[in-house]
């Protein structure tokens, strides 16, 4: 099947300003692009420690993989609890070591400290989501995000753009790639043992997906004069099948999750690597495991790094309810659509919360 291609379109964005440049400037008033409607503000008590979602579950990787029976059950019912309540967890003890966290920390930390003309050589095209850049801006009203990104296809390797990988910070490359193998072959366990969280086979979601697509994002977010005002990113669900999420070192909260309707900060856990479940999962499950929809708040001293992977089917894979999440209790929400006409949707929209979903939804009227 032919690669996802994304030609760069005649939209017009308007101009982007570089929020790294705007903290330097230390201006007085945040660019009016940046302030959001009322209804969109995050107030300020939903940034305070009270409101930490101390709930969201914590899953012990080693237990499962290394675990007795005993262990082994426990864990994954947890996991199942995480799945279908929050549709996020950490996990700990995920076999990572901490010195490739640590490398790839810093190799983000470096590239986004390069002066703006070295990162501007890889620039992210308007209506594309790879480089340097603001991803998502499709006209010259949306408002932007306080936060700076750079993104790369990873896998397959007909998704990678050599012209958009980094020649400085020197071990930039390097780093992504042995950083994204390991995240690989950790994202293929949680698969797995998500599989297991359903009753299915351990094996069917590796067997299903194919070629999996892989994509790393890393988001910068400076610290905002007007934490009250802006957004540091937009509300969305992930648009993958499983999204693990590294927080830089002494990162300020930043990622929150919408439970019960309302905002809950994720307190980060030294070390432990964020996860959470993609619309693709909801689909799969026919919504017993829910995407859940989150954004990013800024804060006024301290900046924030994060470093996503998307972990989705490959292109070609036609996905849709599987039969065992269907019966006459839970009559079947999504259609059958193929993963590449997903992903064309999902990156030539602008992140609405859980609209994007909407694509595969079977309307009930
Ligand atoms: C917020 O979500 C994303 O930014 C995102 C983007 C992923 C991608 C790249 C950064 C470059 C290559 C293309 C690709 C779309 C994979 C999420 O990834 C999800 C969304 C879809 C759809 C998917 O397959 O992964
Ligand atoms: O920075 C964060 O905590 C959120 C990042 C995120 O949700 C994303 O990149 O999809
Ligand atoms: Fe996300």
């Amino acid at each position: 099947m032919a690669p996802l291609t994304l030609q760069p379109s005649p939209i017009k964005v308007g101009h982007i300003d570089d929020v790294q440049e705007l903290r330097k400037s230390k201006l007085s008033k945040i660019p009016q692009r940046f302030v959001r409607d009322l209804a969109e503000r995050p107030s300020l008590p939903a940034i305070s420690e009270s409101c930490f979602a101390s709930g969201i579950p914590v899953i012990d990787l080693s237990r499962i993989v290394n675990g007795n029976p005993d262990e082994f059950y426990r864990e994954i019912l947890m996991l199942k609890t995480a799945c279908t309540d929050w549709g996020f967890f950490q996990v700990i003890s995920h076999g990572i070591d901490i010195s490739m966290l640590e490398s790839i920390e810093t190799a983000a930390m470096d590239f986004f400290n390069l002066p703006l003309e070295e990162k501007q050589k890889y620039p992210m095209a308007p209506g594309t989501v790879q480089g340097y850049g603001q991803a998502f801006v499709f006209s010259e009203d949306q408002k932007l995000d306080w936060c700076n990104m750079f993104a790369l296809g990873i896998e397959p390797h007909y998704m990678r753009n050599p012209k958009l990988w980094p020649t400085k910070p020197p071990k930039f490359r390097e780093t992504i790639e042995i950083y994204q193998t390991e995240i690989r072959n950790l994202c293929k366990k949680l698969m797995k043992y998500i599989a297991i969280s359903l009753g299915l086979r351990g094996e069917v979601f590796e067997e299903m997906f194919g070629a999996a697509v892989q994509a790393i994002r890393m988001n910068y977010y400076p610290p905002c004069p007007r934490p009250d005002l802006v957004l540091g990113l937009s509300p969305h669900s992930d648009g993958s099948a499983l999204t693990v999420l590294q927080q830089g070192k002494g990162s300020s909260v930043g990622l929150q999750i919408l439970n019960n309707n309302k905002w809950v900060s994720v307190k980060p856990i030294p070390n432990a690597l964020i996860v959470n479940i993609g619309d693709t999962i909801e689909v799969l499950t026919n919504g017993k495991y829910k995407s859940v929809e989150h954004r990013a708040v800024t804060h006024k001293e301290k900046d924030r790094l994060s470093i996503v992977t998307f972990y989705a089917p490959s292109f070609e894979v036609e996905l849709g309810p599987m039969p065992q999440f269907v019966d006459e209790i839970n009559p079947i929400k999504y259609r059958r659509y193929n993963h590449g006409d997903y992903s064309k949707h999902y990156v030539t929209n602008k992140l609405q919360g859980k609209k994007t979903l909407e694509f595969a939804k079977i309307s009930t009227f």
